[in-house]
């Protein structure tokens, strides 16, 4: 069984040729694009590993003509420019993997043996034109690596994703990745944040409304799932998604078509579903405030996004990308030098790449020169994190608290309310239910508001009043 291993750094060629004969396999190695081609012409291989810098060209580029040559032979790539568009590129050839480097030898053996092992028939797809150039999705580290290749996975099929991950790590990017990557590119991208919707209107948001269906309905509304005809329905902050509203989404996506509130008509859904959440479903599901079989009617791909504090690699190529788009968008063009990426490296960010966002746009906007040192950035850090203690502090910090939800808000589709409302409600409430042992009733008496208002926010809080002990 022979392989042709197509890498011009020697050293990496050695150490791929030992584990892939460890395997069992005979290597032929070379090092160019051209020196490729003439093996390939007069030689089948099992399988084809290819670097994509070579000192002749790209070898993904030239990939269509080798795949016409040899259509079922395995091609797995491995790249240094470990980004979307090159994994995108990749998985467009029909390569059965894609490895960024540096990248886990024995697990690249397995994968060719198991790639020489497999049927043609599931690869056999067909070439398509790649080159997705300008997607803003950032991220050089293992992580986002990992999440560059489950979107991959996902461009040639409709299977429903499930993007897991703190808020502001770029779970709707994401999403629109991979519909803009994807096979339904072509058609509509429609976000829907269903936190955001009363239960008693998200049917109609969602499934459209026909004339006179209630009052107030005065003319036919088409839903999200028709108005994502085509294309794709996001469906962000499902976790905060209510029950009933969980029950109706369940259903349609069971049968696969919807009606419209007061219609006859079932009409077939034609989206593809992606679906995310800053929430850790499986306590939800636990506490009884998730459906565990939507649950698993959307996680049928999870893509789990990482916070930023895990993956301080990409801060420094995060920072430069959104001084670049400050710049665009007029503000002073700023440099930072060594020694202040280094300190954004060091930062928690809590609120993750949203709050690094914000962060830099406030830093172009502010900094006294174009230059930016640790020593100047360090001001605008310390009030960042006023504002951070503000939160957890109550009182003296809610100035802080205020400025620091209002410097992290996006400036056209902010959620500042709902976010300053939940942070400032989550620990009143959890106290007063500590205070009560957990007795609804006295809470909402203590709190002065009604009882059924109480277990609706608790509820779209997830906090679970069970959880808080017997009354004292
Ligand atoms: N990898 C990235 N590269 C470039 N920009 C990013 C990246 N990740 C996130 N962003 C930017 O950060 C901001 C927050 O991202 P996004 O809205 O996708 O996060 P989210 O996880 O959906 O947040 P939430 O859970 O609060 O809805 C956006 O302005 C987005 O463009």
């Amino acid at each position: 069984m022979s392989i042709l291993l197509v890498e011009d750094d020697a050293s990496i060629a050695i150490v791929i040729t030992a584990a892939l004969e460890a395997e069992g396999f005979g290597v032929t190695c070379c090092d160019s694009v051209a020196e490729r081609d003439r093996l390939l012409a007069g030689h089948a291989y099992e399988a084809l590993v290819t670097d994509v810098m070579l000192t002749d060209g790209d070898g993904i580029e030239s990939l269509p003509a080798v795949r016409a040559l040899h259509p079922d032979m395995p091609v797995i790539i491995l790249s240094a420019q470990n980004t979307l568009d090159t994994a995108v590129r990749a998985s467009d050839t029909g390569a059965f993997e894609y490895f960024p480097k540096p990248f886990d030898i024995d697990e690249l053996a397995r994968t060719v043996r198991q790639a020489v092992g497999s049927s043609a028939a599931g690869r056999a797809e067909g070439l398509d034109d790649g080159g997705n150039d300008g997607l803003p999705l950032v991220g050089r580290s293992a992580p986002m690596q990992a999440v560059f290749r489950m979107i991959t996975r996902v461009l040639r099929n409709d299977l429903t994703v499930l993007i897991l991950g703190e808020s502001g790590t770029g779970k709707e990017l994401v999403a629109e990745a991979i519909h803009q990557l994807g096979q339904r590119r072509t058609g509509p991208f429609v976000a829907v944040n269903t936190a955001a919707i009363p239960a008693e209107l998200i049917e109609s948001e969602l499934f459209g409304h026909e004339k006179g269906a209630f009052t107030g309905a005065v003319a036919r509304h088409i839903g999200k799932f028709e108005q994502a005809a085509g294309g794709t329905l996001f469906l962000d902050e499902i976790g905060d998604m209510p029950m009933q509203a969980q029950t109706r989404l369940l259903r349609a996506l069971q049968s696969g078509s919807i009606r419209r509130v007061g219609g006859r008509e079932e009409i077939a859904i034609d989206t593809r579903i992606v679906a995310a959440t800053n929430k850790d479903l499986e306590p939800l599901i636990a506490a009884g405030l998730f459906r565990e079989d939507l649950y698993y009617r959307l996680n049928v791909v999870p893509i789990h996004m990482p916070a930023l504090r895990d993956r301080p690699d990409d801060i420094d190529a995060l920072a430069q990308h959104f001084l670049k788009a400050a710049a665009a968008e007029g503000l002073p063009r700023r440099q930072l030098t060594r020694d202040a990426s280094d300190l954004l490296a060091r930062q928690p960010w809590r609120g993750n790449v949203r709050e690094l966002k914000n962060f830099i746009f406030r830093l172009a906007l502010l900094a006294r020169e174009d230059v930016v040192d640790a020593a100047a950035l360090q001001p605008l850090l310390i009030s960042t994190q006023r504002g951070e203690e503000g939160e957890r502090d109550a009182e003296p910090g809610l100035d802080a608290a205020v400025a620091r939800w209002l410097a992290r808000a996006e400036p056209e589709a902010g959620s500042v309310y709902d976010e300053a409302l939940a942070a400032f409600e989550r620990p009143l409430f959890a106290e007063v239910l500590r205070k009560t042992g957990g007795n609804q009733l006295r809470a909402a008496q203590i709190l002065g508001i009604n009882r059924n208002t109480l277990r609706k926010r608790l509820s779209d809080l997830a906090l679970d009043p069970e959880g808080f002990g017997r009354p004292g």
